[in-house]
């Protein structure tokens, strides 16, 4: 496969959908990065990778780090027993907002599943409990996933999301009054604030999210997940990773994908690649217009999915 041939066409497919979006405007931080912007990266399971446009820009990763901290929490408590963060989260879209709290009461404080925020905060506070600090312990594993030593938290972007965090403070509140966090809520907060903030470039989010393409293995070729656990990784991100559009994504993509406010978007072709794209326009679900259009053109010129 020529993947560099492949992704120019791609570009070229997705550049009319670039400013069709509306870049997330919830934090100042933000809602001042251009809408102009387009990248896309593959990087293959034996560490090629190829990109185009601003591939090499870092944005912010918002709801991306979510697929990364249930990696995490997975990777420690394995061992056949993972049913530990599964009986404090559960694993079916929930066909709501990523950031809604309607469900929480009625299903007794267990968020639908780990890609929306309510899930994502009660597995930071599962990370925060194994790790003692969720935060840095992702950023240190994201650095070794993507060979890149230099990435790091945007402080501003971390200090606007707590600034205007009233809703995922309530969330936690929320769940911790039916006794489903282990830490205090402010720590619980900060830490997943801190995941969102960390910056990447299309390469980075790649390269680092290799081990769900290598069936669970890390860059080093040492284990991170065993298979199964990488293939539920992979199940949950194509039926939840795009939140309440996660069934049109699957019908129009046809790939394990998480996505974020930042505009990036992850794509998982398990046994051969990982693939990144980022433009900040976003759908009214919280999705990239350009990247959705990207990768259904990229699964649509290589015959590539999962189905
Ligand atoms: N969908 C997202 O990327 C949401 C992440 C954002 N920081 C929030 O918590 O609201």
């Amino acid at each position: 496969m020529d993947y560099q041939a492949v992704l120019e066409e791609v570009a070229a497919h997705a550049r009319p959908f670039v400013r069709q979006g509306r870049v997330a405007d919830y934090i100042p931080a933000l809602e001042r990065v251009s809408a102009d912007r387009f990248g896309i990266a593959v990087a293959d399971i034996h560490g090629e990778v190829y990109g185009v446009g601003d591939w090499e820009v870092p944005f912010s990763v918002q709801s991306i780090s979510k697929a990364f901290s249930l990696a995490l929490v997975m990777a420690q408590s394995h061992g056949g027993h993972d049913d530990g963060i599964w009986r404090r989260v559960g694993r079916e879209p929930s066909g709501t907002p990523f950031n809604s709290l309607v469900q929480l009461e009625a299903e007794n404080g267990i968020p639908r599943n780990p890609f929306i925020n309510a899930g994502a905060l009660v597995v930071t506070d599962r990370l925060q409990t194994l790790t003692g600090d969720a935060s840095t312990s992702m950023l240190h594993f994201l650095r070794e996933e993507s060979g890149n030593p230099d990435l790091a938290f945007d402080q501003s972007v971390a200090d606007s999301e707590a600034e205007h965090g009233d809703r995922n403070a309530a969330l936690a509140y929320f769940m911790a009054s039916f006794g489903n966090l282990e830490n205090p809520v402010p720590s619980v907060i900060e830490h997943y604030f801190w995941q969102c903030s960390i910056e990447m470039s299309c390469r980075d989010l790649a390269v680092a999210g290799g081990f769900l393409a290598r069936h669970g293995l890390r860059a080093d070729g040492s284990r991170l997940l065993e298979a199964r656990e990488a293939k539920r990784i992979n199940a949950v991100m194509l039926t939840c990773g795009t939140y309440d559009a996660a069934g049109e994504f699957a019908y129009r993509v046809g790939l394990p994908a998480k996505s974020g406010v930042g505009g990036g978007i992850i794509a998982v072709i398990p046994g051969r690649c990982t693939l990144c794209v980022w433009s900040p326009g976003l759908d009214a679900r919280g999705n990239s217009v350009a990247g959705a259009a990207a990768l259904d053109h990229f699964t649509t010129l290589t015959g590539w999915s999962v189905f």
